[in-house]
Protein backbone atom coordinates (compact mmCIF):
# COMPACT_ATOMS: atom_id res chain seq x y z
CA UNK A 1 0.00 0.00 0.00
CA UNK A 2 1.58 3.50 -0.69
CA UNK A 3 2.09 5.76 1.95
CA UNK A 4 0.51 8.65 2.40
CA UNK A 5 1.82 11.91 3.30
CA UNK A 6 1.24 12.13 6.78
CA UNK A 7 3.03 8.49 7.49
CA UNK A 8 6.09 9.98 5.20
CA UNK A 9 6.02 12.64 7.62
CA UNK A 10 5.87 10.41 10.90
CA UNK A 11 8.09 8.10 9.81
CA UNK A 12 10.57 10.78 9.16
CA UNK A 13 10.26 11.82 12.84
CA UNK A 14 10.75 8.18 13.81
CA UNK A 15 13.97 8.25 12.47
CA UNK A 16 15.45 11.46 12.77
CA UNK A 17 13.93 13.22 16.02
CA UNK A 18 14.75 12.27 19.67
CA UNK A 19 12.51 10.20 21.21
CA UNK A 20 11.08 11.75 24.57
CA UNK A 21 12.05 15.24 23.06
CA UNK A 22 8.93 17.65 21.88
CA UNK A 23 10.92 19.85 20.70
CA UNK A 24 12.87 17.80 18.43
CA UNK A 25 9.83 16.23 16.97
CA UNK A 26 8.42 19.91 16.19
CA UNK A 27 11.41 21.25 14.74
CA UNK A 28 11.59 17.90 12.43
CA UNK A 29 8.46 17.98 11.39
CA UNK A 30 9.32 21.29 10.18
CA UNK A 31 12.04 20.54 8.56
CA UNK A 32 10.60 17.97 5.96
CA UNK A 33 7.73 20.15 5.54
CA UNK A 34 9.78 22.77 4.44
CA UNK A 35 11.80 21.23 2.06
CA UNK A 36 10.32 17.96 1.44
CA UNK A 37 6.34 18.12 1.45
CA UNK A 38 4.03 21.04 2.67
CA UNK A 39 1.54 19.90 5.06
CA UNK A 40 -0.86 21.62 7.28
CA UNK A 41 0.70 21.87 10.62
CA UNK A 42 0.86 25.16 12.35
CA UNK A 43 4.30 25.81 12.24
CA UNK A 44 6.91 27.48 14.04
CA UNK A 45 6.08 30.78 12.77
CA UNK A 46 2.37 30.78 14.15
CA UNK A 47 3.69 27.98 16.59
CA UNK A 48 5.47 30.73 18.38
CA UNK A 49 2.14 32.76 18.60
CA UNK A 50 0.62 29.93 19.69
CA UNK A 51 3.19 29.25 22.53
CA UNK A 52 3.50 33.18 23.69
CA UNK A 53 -1.11 32.68 24.04
CA UNK A 54 -0.26 30.03 26.08
CA UNK A 55 1.79 30.82 28.15
CA UNK A 56 0.20 34.42 28.91
CA UNK A 57 -3.24 32.17 29.50
CA UNK A 58 -1.69 29.28 31.96
CA UNK A 59 -4.79 26.52 31.08
CA UNK A 60 -5.22 23.65 33.31
CA UNK A 61 -8.44 22.15 30.83
CA UNK A 62 -7.75 22.86 27.08
CA UNK A 63 -9.63 21.41 23.88
CA UNK A 64 -8.04 21.70 20.16
CA UNK A 65 -10.36 20.86 17.17
CA UNK A 66 -8.45 19.11 14.33
CA UNK A 67 -5.53 17.08 15.30
CA UNK A 68 -4.29 15.74 12.00
CA UNK A 69 -0.80 14.50 12.42
CA UNK A 70 -0.20 15.77 16.00
CA UNK A 71 1.81 18.78 15.53
CA UNK A 72 0.04 21.53 17.83
CA UNK A 73 -1.33 18.88 19.73
CA UNK A 74 2.49 18.26 20.93
CA UNK A 75 3.24 22.13 20.59
CA UNK A 76 1.16 23.00 23.11
CA UNK A 77 1.31 19.47 25.54
CA UNK A 78 5.16 20.49 25.71
CA UNK A 79 4.03 23.84 27.47
CA UNK A 80 1.85 22.22 29.60
CA UNK A 81 1.90 21.29 33.89
CA UNK A 82 1.26 17.80 34.49
CA UNK A 83 -1.95 18.10 35.95
CA UNK A 84 -3.43 19.81 32.90
CA UNK A 85 -6.31 17.87 31.15
CA UNK A 86 -5.76 18.44 26.70
CA UNK A 87 -8.56 16.58 24.46
CA UNK A 88 -7.60 17.39 20.55
CA UNK A 89 -10.71 16.33 18.48
CA UNK A 90 -9.69 14.31 14.97
CA UNK A 91 -12.72 12.60 13.25
CA UNK A 92 -10.02 10.87 10.18
CA UNK A 93 -8.89 7.26 11.65
CA UNK A 94 -5.56 7.29 9.60
CA UNK A 95 -4.43 10.97 10.54
CA UNK A 96 -5.62 10.06 14.17
CA UNK A 97 -3.22 7.24 14.28
CA UNK A 98 -0.73 8.88 12.97
CA UNK A 99 -1.10 11.54 15.79
CA UNK A 100 -0.97 8.97 19.00
CA UNK A 101 1.86 7.90 17.15
CA UNK A 102 3.41 11.33 17.23
CA UNK A 103 2.43 11.92 20.27
CA UNK A 104 3.91 8.85 21.83
CA UNK A 105 6.89 9.37 19.95
CA UNK A 106 6.99 12.69 21.37
CA UNK A 107 6.47 11.55 25.33
CA UNK A 108 3.33 13.89 25.82
CA UNK A 109 0.81 11.42 25.40
CA UNK A 110 0.19 11.27 29.69
CA UNK A 111 -0.82 15.18 28.68
CA UNK A 112 -2.98 14.29 25.76
CA UNK A 113 -6.18 12.43 24.51
CA UNK A 114 -7.03 12.11 21.91
CA UNK A 115 -10.84 11.87 20.69
CA UNK A 116 -11.92 10.28 17.57
CA UNK A 117 -15.05 11.37 15.69
CA UNK A 118 -16.40 14.73 14.27
CA UNK A 119 -16.17 17.61 16.59
CA UNK A 120 -20.06 18.33 16.01
CA UNK A 121 -20.93 14.61 18.19
CA UNK A 122 -18.35 14.74 20.56
CA UNK A 123 -18.51 18.59 21.75
CA UNK A 124 -21.82 18.16 23.18
CA UNK A 125 -20.41 14.82 25.56
CA UNK A 126 -17.69 16.53 26.37
CA UNK A 127 -18.85 17.35 30.25
CA UNK A 128 -20.61 13.84 30.79
CA UNK A 129 -18.68 11.75 29.22
CA UNK A 130 -15.19 13.28 29.09
CA UNK A 131 -15.49 14.96 32.96
CA UNK A 132 -15.03 18.65 31.37
CA UNK A 133 -16.83 21.66 33.34
CA UNK A 134 -15.26 24.25 31.43
CA UNK A 135 -12.53 25.20 28.66
CA UNK A 136 -9.52 27.57 29.55
CA UNK A 137 -8.10 27.65 25.95
CA UNK A 138 -9.62 25.72 22.87
CA UNK A 139 -7.42 25.95 19.17
CA UNK A 140 -9.98 25.76 16.10
CA UNK A 141 -7.56 24.71 13.37
CA UNK A 142 -9.95 21.95 11.57
CA UNK A 143 -12.59 22.56 8.73
CA UNK A 144 -12.55 26.09 8.45
CA UNK A 145 -16.28 26.24 8.08
CA UNK A 146 -16.67 24.79 11.48
CA UNK A 147 -15.28 27.30 13.28
CA UNK A 148 -18.23 29.45 13.80
CA UNK A 149 -20.66 26.66 14.48
CA UNK A 150 -18.14 24.81 16.91
CA UNK A 151 -18.09 28.39 18.71
CA UNK A 152 -22.13 28.47 19.21
CA UNK A 153 -22.04 24.64 20.37
CA UNK A 154 -19.49 25.01 22.61
CA UNK A 155 -21.15 27.88 23.67
CA UNK A 156 -24.59 26.39 24.09
CA UNK A 157 -23.50 23.81 26.14
CA UNK A 158 -21.85 25.70 28.72
CA UNK A 159 -18.80 25.20 28.03
CA UNK A 160 -17.07 28.82 27.93
CA UNK A 161 -16.06 30.53 31.17
CA UNK A 162 -15.32 34.65 31.70
CA UNK A 163 -11.78 34.60 30.39
CA UNK A 164 -11.65 31.30 28.25
CA UNK A 165 -9.52 32.12 25.42
CA UNK A 166 -10.51 30.70 21.70
CA UNK A 167 -7.65 30.88 19.10
CA UNK A 168 -7.88 30.19 15.52
CA UNK A 169 -5.75 29.40 13.11
CA UNK A 170 -6.09 30.38 9.39
CA UNK A 171 -7.86 33.69 9.32
CA UNK A 172 -6.67 34.83 6.66
CA UNK A 173 -5.20 31.96 4.27
CA UNK A 174 -7.76 29.32 3.62
CA UNK A 175 -10.07 32.11 5.74
CA UNK A 176 -12.61 31.37 8.16
CA UNK A 177 -15.01 34.77 6.99
CA UNK A 178 -18.15 33.80 8.76
CA UNK A 179 -16.49 32.52 12.16
CA UNK A 180 -14.51 35.85 12.07
CA UNK A 181 -17.71 38.12 11.08
CA UNK A 182 -19.43 36.43 13.98
CA UNK A 183 -16.71 36.56 16.95
CA UNK A 184 -15.43 40.46 15.75
CA UNK A 185 -19.22 41.80 16.16
CA UNK A 186 -20.38 39.81 19.45
CA UNK A 187 -19.97 41.58 22.49
CA UNK A 188 -19.25 38.61 24.60
CA UNK A 189 -16.11 38.36 22.96
CA UNK A 190 -12.70 40.27 23.00
CA UNK A 191 -10.82 40.01 19.98
CA UNK A 192 -7.23 40.33 18.67
CA UNK A 193 -5.88 39.54 15.79
CA UNK A 194 -2.18 38.22 15.25
CA UNK A 195 -0.57 38.51 11.79
CA UNK A 196 1.57 36.24 10.06
CA UNK A 197 2.26 34.10 7.12
CA UNK A 198 1.08 30.23 5.96
CA UNK A 199 3.28 27.53 7.70
CA UNK A 200 6.31 26.99 5.25
CA UNK A 201 5.45 30.02 2.66
CA UNK A 202 5.24 33.23 2.20
CA UNK A 203 1.46 34.36 2.19
CA UNK A 204 0.30 36.15 4.58
CA UNK A 205 -1.73 34.30 6.88
CA UNK A 206 -3.13 35.93 10.72
CA UNK A 207 -4.41 33.90 14.07
CA UNK A 208 -7.29 35.54 15.70
CA UNK A 209 -7.59 35.57 19.81
CA UNK A 210 -11.18 35.76 20.95
CA UNK A 211 -11.57 35.73 25.16
CA UNK A 212 -15.00 35.04 26.01
CA UNK A 213 -15.93 37.72 28.70
CA UNK A 214 -18.93 36.10 30.16
C1 LIG B 1 -15.62 18.63 12.04
C2 LIG B 1 -14.35 17.96 12.33
N1 LIG B 1 -14.23 17.16 13.41
C3 LIG B 1 -13.06 16.57 13.68
N2 LIG B 1 -11.94 16.68 12.91
C4 LIG B 1 -12.04 17.45 11.82
C5 LIG B 1 -13.22 18.13 11.49
N3 LIG B 1 -13.00 18.85 10.37
C6 LIG B 1 -11.72 18.62 9.99
N4 LIG B 1 -11.14 17.77 10.86
C7 LIG B 1 -9.77 17.32 10.82
O1 LIG B 1 -8.95 18.47 11.01
C8 LIG B 1 -7.91 18.52 10.01
C9 LIG B 1 -8.30 19.55 8.98
C10 LIG B 1 -7.75 20.73 8.96
C11 LIG B 1 -8.15 21.74 7.91
N5 LIG B 1 -7.04 22.69 7.77
C12 LIG B 1 -6.85 23.31 6.61
O2 LIG B 1 -7.60 23.13 5.66
C13 LIG B 1 -5.65 24.18 6.49
C14 LIG B 1 -5.27 24.57 5.18
C15 LIG B 1 -4.13 25.37 4.99
C16 LIG B 1 -3.74 25.79 3.64
C17 LIG B 1 -3.08 26.99 3.42
C18 LIG B 1 -2.71 27.38 2.14
C19 LIG B 1 -3.00 26.56 1.05
F1 LIG B 1 -2.61 26.91 -0.19
C20 LIG B 1 -3.65 25.36 1.25
C21 LIG B 1 -4.04 24.97 2.53
C22 LIG B 1 -3.37 25.79 6.09
C23 LIG B 1 -3.76 25.39 7.38
O3 LIG B 1 -3.04 25.78 8.48
C24 LIG B 1 -4.90 24.60 7.59
O4 LIG B 1 -5.24 24.28 8.88
C25 LIG B 1 -7.87 17.15 9.43
C26 LIG B 1 -9.34 16.75 9.48
O5 LIG B 1 -9.49 15.35 9.47
MG1 LIG C 1 -4.14 25.50 10.27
Amino acid sequence: MAQSKEERILNFVLQNAVRGDPQSVLDTIDKYCSQKEWAMNVGDEKGLILDKILEETKPSVLLELGTYCGYSAVRIARLLNPSARFLTIEFNPAFAAIARQMIEFAGVQDKVKILEGPSETIIPQLKKKHEVDTLDFVFLDHWKDRYMPDTILLLDHGLLRKGSVILADNVIVPGAPEFIKYIRNNNRFECTNYPAHVEYMKVKDAMEKAVFVG
